[in-house]
């Protein structure tokens, strides 16, 4: 069985000669390979303590980098110890996401209330006029 890692423990490695970083749920001891890493030892550094899968992905690795980092694996990520990060979401897809949802969440009394209401101000304004004539 795979060891299983908290996401604390990946958390006590962050120096150079001690250093692990979580990729895709798996743990690598990568303290070794810091001089060789192509890209620089400052942007492993930079990626511990947290989830590093998008900041690895967004690097667009070679098959040769992903089949290397095979032998730097120490383990699985306890899943239930990593706390979950809210992705940002720009104020401009906030809205387009909302208006879809406000469509379908809308509840049925909402509609109802803009025919009632300008039957009632109707109903009112004719009750005025009623008075006004009997008196
Ligand atoms: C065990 C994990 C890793 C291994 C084995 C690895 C390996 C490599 C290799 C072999 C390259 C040369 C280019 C290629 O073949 O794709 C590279 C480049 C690079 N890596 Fe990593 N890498 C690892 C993790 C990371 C992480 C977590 C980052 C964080 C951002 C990173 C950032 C970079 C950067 C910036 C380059 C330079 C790209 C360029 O100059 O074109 N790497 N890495």
């Amino acid at each position: 069985m795979a060891n299983l890692i908290s996401f604390h423990d990946v958390c006590k490695h962050k120096c150079k000669n001690d250093c692990w970083i979580l990729i895709h749920g798996k743990v690598y001891d990568i303290s070794t390979f810091m001089d060789e890493h192509p890209g620089g030892d400052n942007v492993l550094l930079a990626v511990t303590g947290k989830d590093a899968s998008t900041d690895f992905e967004d690097v667009n690795h070679s098959d040769d980098a992903k089949e290397q980092m095979k032998k730097y694996c120490i383990g699985d990520v306890d899943q239930s110890t990593v706390p979950v990060t809210k992705k940002y979401i720009p104020p401009w897809e906030k809205k387009e996401k909302s208006t879809t949802t406000e469509t379908t969440k809308e509840e049925p009394g909402n509609k109802l209330l803009v025919y009632l209401i300008p039957l009632f101000i109707l109903g009112v304004a004719f009750a005025l006029r009623f008075y006004n004539n009997n008196k």
